[in-house]
């Protein structure tokens, strides 16, 4: 990767510089050395603009690229290992979420050389049913926590809410940001935030739900991923999956160009979560396609990108058999359970 300014990177590189090793030496090292509402606005709104016609032409004509037979073989074993397999219902049961964990560690029984899934994503008191099936596995189990999914209640009941999560053994903890706060041009209180639920993370991983389909802007999405980061997010994750728009090509294509402009700024690379209407295998070679062009080829690991999804797994195991066998393969003969 080229560590030239781009249209969306927010000020020289200092390619010499040490890679920070917290999120307050990450600041410095952009020339951020407060946090209060000024600074934050000042930084982020010194942010090039997006220019939403190039951005949506770009994501069209990647997403409209053809891809070998071999090359989309090996990108949906890629994809299949880089879902959070979701279920975020209010009736879920502990039965539910068993079921949910057999099917990310095997997506395809009669093919068990089907990559597992990189995560289950659960409420956080279904936590410790996931953590007792998938242990040993090494697929990750992520929790939604601080008020999923409007994120309307106090800092104390967020925290307590992440710690309920990290404490029942969540290693991934997936946030919102208060984004009535954001949009009234409150940043510090959404940094705030941010960076209490993280302190509260301990050792776990921060996801930070942008929920992008209520930011009205190319410009408020490119805002908020920044300001994810520079609160010490681990990934910044689009949306919800709740509400409509949820994720979209273009909106991660910001989101892409923000961690690559960081990783090129600092040397700190960030991970990115499309989540949300993700249903086809299409769509997620659309995504992987995007993630080679905009950010990069390392971020082609499930370390580094994530798809969001309660359903696209089967799609992508249909997909896979088609690809091994020559011949469509209907969705009856796919376990869902
Ligand atoms: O984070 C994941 C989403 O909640 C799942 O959304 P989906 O059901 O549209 O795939």
């Amino acid at each position: 990767m080229s560590a030239t300014p781009t249209a969306s990177t927010p000020s020289a590189p200092t390619p010499s510089a040490p890679v920070p090793a917290s999120s307050a030496d990450l600041r410095v090292s952009l020339g951020l050395t407060a946090t209060d509402g000024a600074a934050l606005r000042s930084f982020l709104h010194g942010l090039p603009a997006v220019d939403p016609v190039g951005l949506e032409a770009r994501a069209a004509q990647l997403a409209s690229r053809s891809i070998k037979k071999d090359t989309k073989r090996a990108l949906i074993d890629l994809a299949i290992s880089m879902v959070d397999l979701t279920t975020l219902e209010g009736a879920d049961t502990p039965g539910k979420v068993r079921a949910l964990c057999r099917k990310g560690i095997a997506p395809d029984r009669e093919h068990p050389d089907t990559p597992s899934v990189a995560a289950i994503c659960v409420y956080p008191d279904r936590v410790a049913t996931a953590v007792e099936v998938l242990k040993g596995t090494g697929i990750k189990v992520a929790s939604v926590a601080t008020a999923f999914p409007a994120g309307r209640s106090s800092l104390e009941v967020k925290v307590a809410d992440t710690r309920l999560a990290v404490d029942a053994g969540a290693d991934e903890i997936d946030m919102v940001i208060d984004r009535a706060a954001f949009l009234a041009g409150d940043y510090s209180t959404v940094f705030e935030q941010i960076a209490a639920v993280k302190d509260a993370c301990g050792g776990a991983r921060l996801k930070v739900i942008l929920e992008t389909g209520e930011l009205g802007t190319y410009d408020n999405v490119r805002r908020a991923s920044w300001l994810a980061l520079l609160a010490g997010g681990d990934f910044i994750k689009t949306s919800t999956g709740k509400i409509a728009p949820a994720a979209t090509l273009p909106v991660t294509q910001v989101m892409l160009q923000a961690v690559r402009d960081l990783h090129d700024l600092t040397g700190v690379q960030r991970a990115v979560k499309p989540a949300g209407g993700i249903r086809t295998t299409k769509d997620a070679i659309a995504y992987l396609v995007l993630v080679h062009e905009v950010a990069g080829p390392q971020w082609l690991d499930p370390h580094w990108f994530r798809f969001g999804a309660s359903g696209v797994v089967n799609d992508l195991v249909m997909q896979r058999r088609t690809q091994r066998d020559g011949h469509y393969s209907g969705a009856r003969y796919v376990s869902v359970d």
